[in-house]
């Protein structure tokens, strides 16, 4: 993150929440960016919601372009920093990479803010089903990447969604060794590193309700 004259502006609650593969991306791709943090206070007053496209956070600004969608920004961002695959195919394959991550940050939302407590064991068992479809990608993958032999947004996305379950059960990639590799490689990639280890990172909660 930065104070100076940085590119991007991410507006966003205090949380890791929908903001986080974007943070990471960013971070991980040494671009700088301004935060403007909306207070749940603040959104109540509905000012700010009325005024959002779809009623919604995150916004994202590049400059005069504003987006909502926070898939959108990933792939505005995986086009601008070489992030979207070396061909038409390989980008085709980052989108349905990404979108399948979606599926299962949609419905850890879901979980989340509906039926965590009750719901919570039921969920994982399917997540276990999920997982191991990425597991099968990426044991084929030979590059340790989802698609190709180069890192995509598709790759941060599912690298936050893995990190946001690790929270909630610490050994639900036990019996997954591919993707377990594949969090220990994205973590210790150096600038990725420190921002884990940032306050930025670990003073946020991941959901508003304090559910994780
Ligand atoms: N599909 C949207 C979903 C955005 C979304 O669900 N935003 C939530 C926070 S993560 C929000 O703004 N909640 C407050 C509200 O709906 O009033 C995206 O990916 O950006």
């Amino acid at each position: 993150m930065s104070l100076g004259l940085a590119p991007y502006t991410i507006t966003y609650f205090p949380l890791r929440g929908r903001a986080n593969t974007l943070r990471i991306l960013l971070n991980d791709q040494g671009q700088e960016w301004k935060e403007i943090v909306v207070t749940f206070d603040e959104w109540h007053k509905g000012v700010l919601k009325a005024s959002c496209a779809f009623g919604q956070l995150p916004i994202f600004q590049d400059g005069d372009l504003v987006l909502y969608q926070s898939n959108a920004m990933l792939r505005h961002l995986g086009r601008k920093h070489g992030l979207y695959g070396k061909n038409d195919s390989e980008a085709a394959l980052i989108d349905m990479m990404n979108d399948a991550a979606e599926d299962i940050r949609g419905r850890y939302v879901t979980l989340v803010y509906s039926n965590f407590d009750d719901g919570k064991e039921e969920y994982l068992k399917d997540l276990m089903i999920r997982l191991s479809k990425f597991e099968a990608i990426l044991a084929n993958s030979k590059t340790g990447f989802l698609v190709g032999d180069k890192i995509s947004f598709a790759d941060y996305s599912l690298f936050d969604i893995l990190l946001t379950h690790l929270v909630m059960r610490s050994s639900c990639l036990d019996s997954f060794p591919n993707l377990k590799g594949f969090v220990e490689r994205m973590s210790a990639r150096p600038k990725i590193k420190a921002y884990l280890e940032s306050d930025a990172y670990t003073k946020l909660p991941i959901n508003g309700n304090g559910k994780q």
